[in-house]
């Protein structure tokens, strides 16, 4: 007989419980705090860092005649791509496909070849969906570069290349995940310049949207502390995106779920209008920062108060037919669409965080009205 006992207790060997007072998850919101006001600063420190590493990788992607770009992950790693994408094809031409990693090991990569760059991102170096995917694209004679924190590990040793993130993650993973998205973004403008494109203005917007982050960060601190202790009972939350902001509603899905621990669910903005996604009283976050994302954000306002919803709206500027029909709007400074997943990821790690803690002031875990025992 298997032992499964061994097997399981590998897959469930993240420590924390659905318990309302569970220690071992709060001690990692705790640690989650200074991690995530630190955002911008961490992004401008890893960039730096992995200056001469990105132009080494850029030239050899050059002299590879690279012709498409596939960036695997899982988890936050994997929404890092989605956010990148859109700033990596600008900066490149290239065609650029952010991929669940153990997905494209298996059903996507036979259409890989030389001509193709393969990034795996690990945050811990050697998750095996994400060497799977590398493993596949080494086989099919793809350019294969690794990005993880941890120096020293197989995604970084056993290919082609290798940036570091240079980002702390003892609390659950925030910095790690925006400084990731970053990095990626800094290797695409490296790629285009190279090629010869015009990457001025994205260059310029990257300097500096590290000083946005760490503002975002202060600046929204009160208004999440406060409207997390509104939705505290809420037993799901819901966020929507567009295109690349789809990225930060993922992250903050995925925070809701490991900080709180309750269920919370990503949408492409598109989607939440193909369903009736939100119920009375259900949170969501409507992320809009561009024009593209517009006249949808505003249908979302309108059936988000016919619901009866509870919405909080991430917003560039005063939108009164958007401002009228939600709970809130947080203003959000101005950024290029293409970075805007790295400023509006910010606050919602911060809604995650104060979300999880005035969850425990009420000693609530999964299901909500259950006590700890
Ligand atoms: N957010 C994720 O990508 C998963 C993080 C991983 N479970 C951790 O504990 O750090």
């Amino acid at each position: 007989m298997s032992d499964y006992t061994a097997r399981l207790k590998a897959l469930t060997a993240e420590p924390s419980k659905d318990t309302g007072d569970d220690a071992a998850r709060r001690g990692r919101v705790g640690r989650t705090r200074d991690e995530m006001m630190d955002q911008g600063r961490v992004l401008d420190t890893t960039i730096a860092a992995e200056r001469e590493a990105c132009s080494t990788l850029a030239r050899a992607v050059v002299e590879r005649g690279v012709k498409r770009i596939v960036i695997t992950g899982c988890g936050d790693s994997w929404f890092a791509a989605i956010g990148a994408r859109l700033a990596v094809e600008r900066a490149t031409g290239l065609v650029v496909e952010p991929a669940q990693a153990f997905d494209w090991a298996h059903f996507a990569s036979s259409t890989a070849d030389a001509s193709t760059l393969v990034i795996g991102i690990s945050s811990g170096g050697s998750t095996p969906a994400v060497v799977a995917s590398m493993q596949a694209a080494k086989a099919q004679e793809a350019l294969v570069f690794g990005v993880s924190n941890t120096t020293g590990s197989t995604v970084l040793t056993d290919f082609d290349g290798g940036l570091v993130v240079h980002a702390q993650r003892r609390g659950w993973p925030t910095q790690s995940s925006t400084a990731t998205t970053g990095l990626l973004i800094a290797l695409g403008i490296e790629i285009g310049a190279l090629l010869g494109r015009d990457v001025d203005a994205l260059r310029k917007g990257l300097s500096t949207v590290g000083a946005s982050m760490d503002a975002v960060a202060r600046d929204c601190d009160d208004a999440a502390r406060d409207w997390a202790a509104q939705i505290a009972d809420a037993s799901i939350v819901l966020f929507a995106g567009a295109g690349p902001h789809f990225a930060a509603a993922a992250f903050g899905a995925a925070k809701v779920r490991e900080l709180s621990p309750i269920h919370a669910m990503a949408m492409p903005l598109e989607e939440y209008h193909h369903y009736r996604s939100q119920k009375r009283d259900d949170p969501l976050f409507l992320i809009a920062p561009d024009a593209a994302s517009r006249e949808r954000a505003l249908d979302t306002a309108l059936v988000s108060e016919d619901a009866g919803g509870r919405t909080v709206a991430l917003l560039p500027g005063p939108d009164d037919e958007i401002d009228s029909r939600i709970a809130h709007s947080w203003r959000m400074p101005q950024v290029d669409d293409a970075l805007a997943p790295l400023v509006y990821s910010v606050p919602l790690h911060l809604v995650a965080y104060h979300f999880a803690e005035a969850r425990f002031a009420r000693n609530l875990g999964y299901p909500g009205h259950l006590q700890a025992t």
